[in-house]
């Protein structure tokens, strides 16, 4: 599977953010979408999950036999740097909540503490309240809603900004074993986590995407090089 941008474009007012993207993701990898503050990343995001509408173009599945579809809701989970979780539910009862809301496809032969052992909640924390969680809790059960409906597509939008270093550690190696099945999109401005973490490293720049190619990743001097791209847009 893979997804696919056409020529998508989005203005805000005089603003032109996003410029005739045209740009594949395959299946079975992490990319790192990287880029200044302001240079489109959420945005581009936002118009992936369908939460905000493009002037033009469109984003396609294409699946193994070349047939096109458009994303449905089903298709991708999108995880905000800040999840967005009722306080009011234990964290037990919201993904109870969510797996019944999902109860097709959801894995029968596991159970809903299978999935918080798969994220290492313990115990005691899963029937606690959410609003009680901490950012890295929190992260997690966001991180459980896409292991149990394992969507095609998952966004991560800085999912890993202010985790301490185990949180971090495990969410990273969660990230990685579910790759093979899904297109996974992961914003940051850690160059260093990209590089860790991701198979492809993908710079939002002057508004289009560019892949960086897989030898600059080699070079002592990836980093400076990075900047440079990324200064560019400045200067434009
Ligand atoms: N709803 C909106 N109305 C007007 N302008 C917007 C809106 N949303 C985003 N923008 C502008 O679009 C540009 C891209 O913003 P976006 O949040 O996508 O960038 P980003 O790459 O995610 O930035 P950061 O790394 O700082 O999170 C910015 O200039 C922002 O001010």
């Amino acid at each position: 599977m893979k997804l696919k941008l056409i020529s998508i474009t989005k203005n805000f007012g005089e603003k032109r953010v996003l410029k005739n993207i045209d740009f594949e993701f395959d299946q079975g990898k992490i990319y790192a979408l990287l880029g200044r503050n302001g240079a489109g990343k959420t945005t581009l995001f936002n118009i992936v999950a369908k939460e905000l509408e493009q002037d033009e173009g469109m984003s396609l599945l294409i699946e193994e036999d070349g047939s096109e579809r458009e994303l449905s809701t089903e298709d991708y989970s999108y995880m905000y740097s800040t999840p967005i979780l009722p306080g009011f539910l234990t964290g037990y009862e919201f993904i109870k909540f969510f797996w019944d809301i999902n109860e097709q496809r959801v894995d029968s032969t596991k159970t809903i503490d299978d999935y918080f052992d798969m994220i290492q909640l313990d115990e005691a924390d899963r029937h606690r309240l959410v609003k009680g969680y901490s950012h890295g809790m929190k992260n997690k059960l966001q991180m459980m809603m896409f292991l149990i409906a394992s969507p095609m597509v998952i966004l991560m939008d800085e999912p890993l900004t202010s985790l301490d270093v185990v949180v971090a550690s495990e969410i990273k190696n969660l990230i990685r074993s579910i790759r093979s099945d899904h297109i996974i999109l992961f914003s940051t401005h850690m160059l260093q986590l990209a590089m860790d973490l991701c198979d492809e490293i993908v710079v939002l720049h002057n508004g289009a995407l560019r892949l960086i190619d897989h030898e600059m990743l080699k070079d002592p001097n990836f980093e400076a090089e990075v900047v440079d791209i990324l200064r560019e847009v400045e200067d434009v």
